[in-house]
């Protein structure tokens, strides 16, 4: 058999969960997030076989957005039920919206599995992601444009709402996964939306085999994710340290002020960096971030040049705006707009 279609043998499981589920694991125990496909239902007879181990409470979310779902999430309580372990249904309820779905549905869904688990006292959610999951996300981001933050892909694990969300199964390829629940006879269901072109990920799967035959394999692209993920905390680390060297007079209440000099003798990345966070700290919460292409443009394009050339600049980014006078890069919310008066 080849190696990448290996059944997960019951040591290799322990070494994964078992920080996760282990005697020592989770205080309160963990909440398992089990939508009934192969890789949740593998996550779910790995934890059951564990022993010993913290509390284990399954969760379905029922989306109510595909007839099957309210079957597949049964499907998933007798599994549950068959290995011992505790299933709750969680169904998302309200409007559902007309744009957006996929991306409502899954924040309804990590809203419902929180909700949940701080019910149950748990420490910490488990999803079954996998290094296909993570070679998809990581291709889509890098269609859309996105840097090292959104190549750095999904997180093994990170602080969920004051839990932690972790992701044990992140660098296996879901062919184990499929197999182990094969092997084991444990039944899963496939949904339909994996495989309906109208959406990206589908699209993006029907090519991975193309850039796998140029070298481009899964592995390597989740290997990408894992090395942006560290030079993305290096950045992080370098802005920060950059930020008090940076401190130009205030500017006001509620608007930032940047030494201009300061900002153009930082590497570029950083620049950037320090840049995309000021703007984000001002109009924290009120607006999704700008295009890492709007910025570098802005940045490279137009405020370093204009820092070099000392003239000044003013410009809206990302919801601020920006001007570039007497050394220092001031930045203010931006004002609502203005409407044109119509002539005559
Ligand atoms: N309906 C569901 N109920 C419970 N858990 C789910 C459900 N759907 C997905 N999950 C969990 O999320 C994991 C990833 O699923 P999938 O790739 O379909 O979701 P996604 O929308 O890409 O998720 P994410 O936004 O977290 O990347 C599953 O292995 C499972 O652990």
């Amino acid at each position: 058999m080849s190696d990448a279609a290996r059944p997960l043998d019951p040591d290799e499981a322990a070494r994964r969960l078992g920080p996760w589920l282990g005697a020592g694991g989770q205080a309160g125990g963990v909440v398992l997030a089990v939508s009934g496909g192969p890789d949740s239902t593998a996550l779910m007879g790995c934890a059951a076989a564990l022993p010993p181990r913290v509390p284990v409470l399954v969760a379905t979310v029922d989306h109510g957005l595909r007839p099957e779902s309210g079957e597949e999430a049964a499907g998933v309580a007798a599994l549950a039920g068959r290995l011992g372990l505790p299933h709750r249904i969680l169904t998302w309820r309200g409007e559902k919206p007309r744009t957006r779905l996929q991306e409502a549905a899954r924040a309804a869904r990590y809203d419902l599995l929180l909700g949940l688990a701080r019910e149950a006292g748990a420490g910490a959610i488990l999803t079954a992601h996998t290094l296909d999951d993570q070679a998809e996300t990581v291709l889509m981001r890098l269609c859309a444009g996105s840097g090292p933050a959104g190549l750095a892909g999904i997180a093994p694990a990170r602080r969920l709402g004051g839990l932690l969300l972790g992701r044990p199964f992140l660098d296996l390829p879901k062919a184990r996964l499929v197999a182990t629940c094969a092997a084991a006879g444990w039944p899963f269901a496939v949904d339909p939306g994996n495989a309906a072109a109208r959406f990206a990920r589908a699209r993006l799967r029907r090519v991975m085999p193309l850039l796998a035959a140029e070298g481009l394999t899964p592995a390597r692209l989740a290997r990408l994710a894992a090395r942006l993920r560290r030079n993305e905390a290096a950045l992080a680390a370098a802005a920060e340290a950059a930020r008090p060297s940076l401190a130009a007079a205030p500017a006001g209440p509620g608007r930032l002020a940047l030494d201009a000099a300061g900002l153009a003798a930082l590497p570029e990345a950083v620049a950037l960096r320090v840049l995309a966070d000021a703007i984000a700290a001002l109009r924290a919460g009120e607006r999704r971030p700008e295009r890492l292409e709007r910025l570098e443009e802005a940045l490279f394009g137009r405020i370093l040049p204009a820092i070099a050339a000392g003239t000044p600049l003013r410009l809206t980014l990302g919801g601020a705006l920006l001007d570039l006078a007497g050394g220092r890069l001031l930045l203010a919310p931006e004002p609502p707009r203005r409407r044109t008066k119509r002539a005559g």
